[in-house]
């Protein structure tokens, strides 16, 4: 198990994180500058910690108590993969070189060593590329590289820092369904810096979403995404509804909450107390459009006016004015449908089903 408790400060940033991770995938996630980075250089030992401890499996890395440092473990001693967006490989060197550079011919024969490269660039999907160079590679060849050059020597733990930002959507789609499949082989923790929900989606176990240098909320993916813990979480998964209301009242069977705009109804939450100030959310995908009368609701239904319509490709979203005192926004997501008859200006009703309402507490 990887156990990272550090502090670090950096001119005026200041890190302070916690976290443990099992072999798994851990996505980190948040806005530019809040210490994503950081992390990865302090578990690497590119960068040294104020104070705290990081350890791998009873290995420890670093600890620093008050000005006493007990470990400080060098890098080339911490058996870290270390994959950086912008590929870093040697340019007059070919893949297989490039691959065979961390592993040495005084720790393994000329044949160990051409078995092992070769084993990654097949399992990396570069067979037949060995004797390219980095100029001669498209960029998702040139990670794949860096990837299985990271991979050679057997790492105990893997970082990759944003290592697909630079690629298209497809390439992207491809090499995460290879990082997926070398974690299944190597099972050893891996750690990704990313600012792309997709990645956090398809790849993470854990999500660790950074705020101004501290982990606002860590655990799996669809806690993440579906319950986050502030409003923060709530705005960097892209909640995109997210109200201020306070309960109104409460009995056995429902709890109303309500702002100045309009109110909505739950059913299930026995935590939340008359006139406490909440937050909820709710995501675009769960939001209902009524079509027609046999749909309606008696709770939460509310109608409005369509003012935007934004085509994603497989997802239509719609930004729906809803006819209230001062008019606020629900922004809807529908699957893409070809029959798609919705135009700016119509009117529209809308449903919130209850079960899919979060509410963050403010307390
Ligand atoms: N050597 C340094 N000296 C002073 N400040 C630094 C140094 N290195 C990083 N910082 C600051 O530390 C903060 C965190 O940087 P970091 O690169 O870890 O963020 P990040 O979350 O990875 O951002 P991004 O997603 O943009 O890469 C930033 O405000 C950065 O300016």
């Amino acid at each position: 198990m990887l156990k990272v408790d550090v502090y670090k400060r950096l001119g005026d940033f200041e890190l302070d994180i916690e976290f443990e991770l099992d072999n798994e995938i851990l996505v980190l996630f948040g806005p530019s500058g809040c210490g994503k980075s950081t992390t990865l250089e302090l578990i690497a030992g590119l960068k040294v910690p104020d104070r705290g401890e990081i350890s791998n499996q009873k290995i420890t890395f670093f600890h620093k108590i008050k000005k006493d440092v007990k470990e400080n473990l060098p890098i080339n001693r911490r058996k870290i993969g270390y994959v950086f967006q912008d590929y870093s490989l040697f340019p007059h060197m070919t893949a297989f070189e490039n691959i065979a550079y961390g592993i040495q011919e005084s720790t393994y024969s000329k044949r160990e060593i051409v078995d092992k490269v070769n084993k990654l660039l097949v399992e990396l999907r570069l067979k037949g590329l060995a004797d390219h160079y980095p100029g001669e590679l498209s960029g998702g060849q040139k990670q794949r590289v860096a990837i299985a050059r990271a991979l050679v020597v057997e790492p105990d733990i893997l970082l990759l820092d944003e290592p697909f930002s630079a690629l298209d959507t497809l390439v992207r789609e491809k090499l995460r369904q290879d990082l997926l499949r070398v974690h299944a082989e190597f099972k050893i923790p891996i750690i990704y810096v990313t600012h792309n929900l997709t990645d956090v989606f398809e790849l993470a176990d854990k999500v660790a979403v950074y705020n101004e240098g501290k982990i606002e909320q860590f655990g799996s993916k669809e806690l993440v995404f579906y319950q986050p813990q502030t409003r923060n979480v709530a705005r960097f998964v892209e909640s995109k509804n997210i109200f201020d209301m306070s309960v109104v009242t409460k009995n056995d069977s429902e709890i109303v909450l309500s702002n100045e705009e309009f109110s909505i109804v739950i059913h299930d939450d026995n935590s939340l107390e008359v006139e406490e100030e909440v937050i909820i959310t709710i995501r675009p995908e769960f939001i209902q459009i009524i079509s027609n009368d046999l749909e309606r609701r008696d709770e939460n239904s509310y109608s409005g006016e369509i003012i935007r319509i934004l085509n994603k490709g497989s997802v239509v979203r719609l930004f729906i004015k809803v006819f209230s005192k001062k008019g606020f926004d629900f922004i809807v997501d529908l699957a893409y449908d070809s029959n798609f008859k919705l135009a700016v200006g119509d009117n529209i009703d809308v449903y919130l089903p209850a079960n899919k309402i979060h509410i963050i507490s403010k307390n």
